[in-house]
């Protein structure tokens, strides 16, 4: 059986400005395994947020195939794709709540499309909120939450209608340190609950060295190592993997120097 959940198979993707053509993913080729939490790290720039924009077919490749379950999701028609989007949550690092709406208002938002009547759904909000640790605020609106809370409420919605795949883009790079490390347990803890698979992109080292069993380094729009998240952090061959690890070595002893303990 095939261990791996997700393939992307020679992906590739440019966009088109001023009769210049930008080649932003070239030649992608990944394997993601079902309940694996797998970084992608890279500078700004070098295309991580059109992959994972590709992966939920809201960018369209130029080529390639992207398996979702064994389903190529670019060979689907449009009603076929706002099905199996159900089957794929995002949370972003601008969190993209609606403000205007509760908590319960807006995790339950995404289950307006599905089969379930109105008291299902409200059974399902309230456990969903409960899971994220938010059932003191179910009522209060976005501008009354923390950054944190409201990454919660991200994570609850995108969990709404259960997917298979979580995509995380930036997802705690608006957070601190503190917060960081919260929001990362909590999605350790959904993926070990729900066997889901996740893909965290991510410019910070750490967020990938603490979540992530696997890796690749995204530099230029090509992937140019990956692997288990210890072995190319340890020893990368890249220069983005070797750059991420000096700045992070470097920012490690100036905080020694300071007093701060490791
Ligand atoms: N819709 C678009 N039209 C034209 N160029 C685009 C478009 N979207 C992205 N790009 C370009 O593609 C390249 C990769 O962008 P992308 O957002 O995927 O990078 P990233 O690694 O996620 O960067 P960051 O970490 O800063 O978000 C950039 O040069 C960007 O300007």
């Amino acid at each position: 059986m095939d261990k791996n959940f997700i393939h992307v198979i020679n992906l590739t993707k440019s966009f088109y400005t001023q009769n210049k053509k930008i080649e932003v993913l070239k030649n992608i080729n990944l394997q993601i395994a079902k309940g694996d939490i797998y970084g992608i790290i890279g500078f700004s720039g070098a295309g991580k947020s059109t992959l994972v924009r590709c992966i939920n077919r809201l960018e369209t490749p130029d080529s390639g195939q992207i398996l979702i379950g064994g389903k190529d999701i670019t060979m689907l028609s449009k009603s076929e794709l706002n099905e199996e989007r159900k089957k794929i949550g995002m949370i972003f690092q601008t969190f993209n709540l609606f403000d205007s709406k509760t908590v319960f208002q807006n995790i339950e938002y995404p289950l307006k499309s599905s089969h379930k009547n109105k008291s299902e759904r409200k059974k399902s909000v309230l456990e969903l909120i409960e899971l994220v640790g938010l059932t003191e605020k179910t009522y209060d609106y976005p501008s009354q939450l923390s950054g944190g809370q409201k990454q919660r409420v991200g994570i609850a919605r995108a969990l709404a209608n259960k997917p298979d795949v979580l995509l995380c883009d930036e997802a705690t790079s608006a957070l601190d340190p503190q917060t960081t490390l919260a929001i990362l347990d909590l999605l350790i803890d959904i993926k070990e609950k729900f066997g889901i698979t996740i893909l965290m992109i991510s410019h910070e080292v750490e967020v990938i060295k603490y979540a992530c069993n696997h890796v690749a380094v995204i530099e230029h729009g090509s992937i140019k190592e990956k692997g288990s998240t210890l072995t190319v952090l340890q020893n990368p061959q890249s220069d983005t993997g070797k750059i991420f690890t000096k700045v992070e070595q470097q920012l490690k002893e100036e905080w020694i120097l300071k007093g701060g303990v490791v």
